[in-house]
């Protein structure tokens, strides 16, 4: 296959109420749209940096330029291109895998399409539905919180996640659990907020019987997580440290999780997410399918991911109408808690062109 070009589109989204992590607040979410055009059709492909960078140290305008610059013209010289020769040809390039995912994304779209295979398919997925959790931001009030998790326990998300950060971690948890009960599924994730110190306060959690505590410590502190898991009963999962396979691998080494969250932007891609898939399945650490607001072309693949084997717990793939009121593809919509796996070519969704058009703030064509 020879990539004939790549088109980059800026989209914003509106989201149907502010999104507030540890981090910050979002209120629309930018996101970079590639389209890779090749002599046998193309493919879509999704960048999930951020406008600012808050999550990692990616953002959109930085993602823009170094593909432009750097990672499309690098892929003009491959000759036989396939999904498989993307990363290869990208290595030079240090990091960027927030930017590196959404290009090899966007060629496995388009080989994948004019092979007439799923996502799911090549990837090794073997459920057609997966179950579903949501994450629920930081609010202004614990009553506003029990109102929005009744939301979604009504619209039937089968595991709860709440954001937490010091000052607003025991309240929330112990009220979610007085009101919904001991059943419900519920994890909380820190995106890096605590610190070593906060070793005797993280396990006040533990007595509420949570899936995970994801990510409580700043991403370079593998021995840090190491030590916390030995201090907590809460099982410590790994979201912003784990950025590839070997990354994986190290921090099992460590002892540094019990979990992982993968997320196919993070590391790098959807081959990689995959590797470590694999690599967390033959040391028993179950894993689940993290979630950057993806619009419905991100959500595809996510759920596809989702589907493989090693995949036990529900992953933040909720459906379109959590984030959006309108999405760039046809919503994806919950039922009985779960979405079903696309089983068409390639993602299996696209964007309907007039609402692509819609959120679009910039597109620019890169010809090779
Ligand atoms: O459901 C989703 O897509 C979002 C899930 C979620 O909470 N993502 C978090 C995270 O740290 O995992 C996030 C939010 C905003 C920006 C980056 C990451």
């Amino acid at each position: 296959m020879k990539l004939a070009g790549v088109e980059i589109r800026t989209i914003a989204m509106p989201l149907v109420a502010p999104f507030r992590t540890s981090f910050g607040t979002s209120t629309e979410r930018e996101a970079l749209i590639l389209r890779a055009v090749t002599p046998d059709g193309e493919g879509w492909g999704e960048c999930v940096a951020m406008s600012d960078p808050l999550y990692s140290s990616e953002y959109i305008p930085a993602a823009a330029d170094v593909l432009r610059r750097f990672l499309i013209p690098a892929l003009g010289g491959v000759e036989r291109l396939d999904a498989t020769a993307v990363a290869p040809a990208l290595e030079p390039f240090k990091g960027h895998r927030m930017a590196k995912a959404a290009l090899e994304m966007a060629v496995l779209d388009a080989e994948l399409r004019a092979r007439g295979v799923s996502f799911a398919r090549e990837l090794g997925a073997v459920h057609d539905r997966v179950p579903c959790g949501v994450s629920v931001g930081i609010m202004d009030s614990i009553e506003d919180l029990v109102e929005a998790v009744g939301g979604y326990l009504d619209d039937g998300y089968v595991r709860i996640k709440l954001k937490i950060e010091p000052g607003w971690d025991i309240e929330p948890v112990r009220a979610i659990r007085e009101t919904y009960g001991d059943d419900v599924l519920l994890q909380v994730d820190a995106n890096t907020a605590y610190t070593r110190a906060d070793a005797a306060h993280l396990a006040r959690l533990d007595p509420y019987d949570l899936l995970l505590i994801e990510q409580p410590l700043d991403e370079e502190d593998v021995l840090g997580h190491a030590d916390l898991v030995r201090a907590l009963r809460t099982p410590v999962c790994l979201d912003e440290s784990i950025v590839s396979a070997r990354s994986a691998a190290d921090a099992i080494r460590l002892g540094a999780c019990d979990v992982v969250n993968i997320k196919p932007g993070r590391v790098g891609g959807y081959l990689e997410a995959r590797r470590i898939h694999d690599l967390c399945a033959a040391h028993g650490i179950p894993v689940w399918c993290g979630g950057m607001l993806e619009t419905g072309l991100g959500r595809a693949a996510n759920v596809a991911l989702a589907a493989l084997p090693g995949f036990t717990l529900p992953g933040d793939t909720s459906a379109s109408d959590r984030y959006y009121r309108t999405d760039v593809t046809a919503p994806f919509v919950l039922s009985d808690g779960h979405l079903t796996v696309p089983d068409g070519p390639g993602l299996g969704v696209e964007p309907v062109p007039e609402l692509l058009d819609a959120v679009t703030t910039d597109t620019e064509w890169i010809s090779l």
